[in-house]
């Protein structure tokens, strides 16, 4: 698949196995940690956001930002809380390193624009089968960086999908798990697919079970994942790839164990701040997540 230079996605490839991609970088706000604003709500981040927020909408917000600091005490009673540092391990709690040609989440929110290279993304809630999805929507799911769909939907994207899954397998089996968190991977569908559904994997822990990242090293990891994923989808599309609908599980909600509101709230408050992103490419502001019942 053909790629353009001009907006820093040379090393991106939707061939079977040979994607490479960038590391998004983070700007200073993040490196901060104001992806995990529930955790620390004074951050400059959330003032941020919170101003640009009027009348009631700031009422709701203060309420859900309350619901969900609660949420997040009772999952994550000790969430910085001390997880072993690799070798290489950056700074920033893991976060991935710079990269002048990625998309920078501000933690600021906006209403979605018309212009299609800056915005935040919406998520809408709705119950039904991820994968009854029309041909050339993209499918999300949380990933391990180990190369396991073992278990809950990943094991049904497994079943489904078994040539998107020996991708995903020889993708981590390519690097090391440190470097994969915070990072994405875009699995075209084969030709003849019968269901010719994209793959999103968003690396959002570095290993799967009782050896998972804590609740919010995943939150930390699941925003530059997303904004990589974005990044792969804006670029494809140029290429021609005939992207359509963007969906998603309720990602990190069930092995990862990372209440649904709080992934949800680090997705909305993403920023696509427009440098990297074709002028010609309408991104798919909308993203829907399906929940089974
Ligand atoms: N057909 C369907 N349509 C729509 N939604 C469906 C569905 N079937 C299930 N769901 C929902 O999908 C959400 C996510 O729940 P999951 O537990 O799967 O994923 P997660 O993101 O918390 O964790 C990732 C790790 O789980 C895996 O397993 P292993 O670690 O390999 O064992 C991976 O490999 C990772 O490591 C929950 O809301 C489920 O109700």
């Amino acid at each position: 698949m053909k790629t353009n230079p001009k907006h820093g996605f040379k090393q991106t490839t939707l061939d079977f196995g040979q994607r490479q991609h960038k590391r998004p970088r983070l700007s200073p706000e993040q490196e901060q940690g104001s992806l995990i604003e529930d955790e620390e709500p004074k951050q400059p981040g959330l003032e941020n956001a919170q101003g640009k927020l009027k009348g009631k909408e700031v009422a709701e917000k203060e309420q859900e930002q309350e619901q969900d600091e609660k949420a997040q005490e009772e999952a994550e009673p000790s969430s910085t809380g001390g997880s072993k540092q690799s070798p290489d391990k950056k700074p920033n709690n893991g976060l991935p390193q710079a990269s002048p040609n990625s998309l920078q989440p501000m933690g600021v929110l906006q209403p979605t624009t018309n212009m299609s290279t800056q915005g935040t993304f919406r998520v809408t809630d709705k119950v039904g089968d991820l994968f009854d999805a029309p041909p050339n929507t993209v499918l999300i799911h949380a990933c391990n960086c180990i190369g396991s769909w073992g278990g809950g939907i990943a094991r049904a994207f497994r079943d489904r999908y078994p040539d998107a899954y020996r991708i995903y397998n020889a993708h981590c089996k390519r690097s090391l798990p440190e470097r994969l968190a915070g990072t994405a991977l875009l699995i075209a569908p084969r030709p003849d697919a019968e269901k010719q559904h994209y793959i999103g994997c968003v690396f959002t822990s570095k290993r799967f079970g009782r050896a998972r990242d804590t609740p919010a090293m995943i939150l930390q990891a699941t925003a530059p994942a997303m904004l990589d994923l974005m990044r792969q989808i804006a670029a494809e599309k140029e290429n021609g790839e005939p992207i359509g609908e963007v969906r998603m599980c309720r990602i990190n909600s069930g092995l990862f164990s990372v209440p649904w509101q709080q992934s949800k709230r680090v997705i909305e408050r993403l920023q696509v701040d427009g440098e990297d992103v074709s002028r010609d490419v309408e991104l798919p502001w909308e993203i829907v997540a399906y929940n089974p019942e």
